[in-house]
């Protein structure tokens, strides 16, 4: 399921363009879309979901025109969104939500629903627990259960929005892994700020600063934006004030930065190879 955009902008009342000009090609399988917070990656995904209108432009999701009315209903068919904060009923059991869920979304047959809401409770490996009420859920408990709920309709492509934020590594290694799960078969577009969860999960991403596209490309791509500009240096003085310092550990001699700049941030720093995080903060020093 491949989606196309194409000279997308919005504005909201009485601000800038959440998106300004957007065009983006997303392939089938799982995509990140990266962008600090206010880069309008909310904006975006609303609107591909068909929730939120755009000012300009047009987005086709499959062979489906997004912003025209037929078109967004048949987008909603064949999508499934976990929004970044979907509430759930705290006295329901992760069975009862689903099975309601499942109702509103018109699947009538008492024992279809069952049957599918019990696949889907396997999927997100939560059939141990699907009988427990949903208050006592961990973080990641709910966002698996809203993954399920976003699945019911077996959708093609999905649409997921900063999920992992507040999770303990452990429960966002393990939700990470179920995206790259179901991306097999479906256009997964992960949202999200953590660079990390596109760097373990994504072979191609685009990067939003202020609703513009400031890159699109692979992992690798976006990683050599940082080639030659990665240091190290030990000092027991002050922190560097070249460049951003992107972690500090105590070393034996004082102190071991790793900073990202155009040029070295002492005369003894040593060249060092770059990850995603340093190309994603090289991108934005070169902005
Ligand atoms: N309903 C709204 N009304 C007015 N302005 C809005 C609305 N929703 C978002 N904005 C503004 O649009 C811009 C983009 O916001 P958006 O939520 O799309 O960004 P984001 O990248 O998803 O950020 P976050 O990670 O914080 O959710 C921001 O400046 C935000 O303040």
């Amino acid at each position: 399921m491949r989606i196309e955009i194409s000279g997308l902008t919005k504005v909201y009342k009485g601000k800038g363009r959440a998106l300004d000009d957007l065009d983006l090609v997303v392939p089938t399988g799982m995509f990140g879309l990266l962008g600090a917070n206010g880069a309008g990656k909310t904006t975006l995904m609303r609107i591909l979901a068909g929730l939120l209108r755009p000012t300009a432009g047009t987005v086709r999701v499959g062979e489906h025109d997004g912003t025209a009315r037929a078109g967004r209903l048949a987008v909603q068919q064949i999508l499934g969104y976990l929004p970044q904060d979907l509430g759930v009923y705290p006295d329901l059991t992760a069975r009862e939500f689903l099975d309601y869920i499942a109702l509103l979304k018109g699947i009538d047959d008492r024992a279809a629903r069952r049957r599918r809401v019990g696949e889907l409770l396997e999927v997100v490996a939560l059939t141990g627990d699907a009988d427990r009420r949903l208050r006592g859920y961990s973080g990641g408990m709910r966002r698996r259960v809203g993954i399920a709920q976003a699945l019911l309709a077996d959708p093609r492509l999905l649409i997921v929005d900063e999920p992992t934020a507040g999770l303990d590594p452990e429960e966002r290694i393990r939700f990470r892994t179920l995206l790259s799960q179901l991306a097999g078969q479906r256009t997964v577009l992960l949202s999200t700020h953590i660079v990390d969860d596109v760097a373990q999960t994504c072979r191609e991403l685009a990067v939003l600063a202020s609703g513009r596209l400031v890159f699109r490309g692979t992992v690798g791509d976006l990683t050599r934006q940082a080639d030659g500009r990665v240091w190290t240096v030990v000092t027991a003085g002050p922190a560097p004030t070249t460049g951003t310092v992107v972690s500090a550990l105590p070393h034996d001699d004082g102190m071991r930065y790793r900073v990202v700049g155009d040029s070295p941030p002492a005369f003894d720093a040593s060249p060092a190879a770059p990850n995603l995080e340093d190309g994603y903060l090289a991108l934005a020093q070169k902005a």
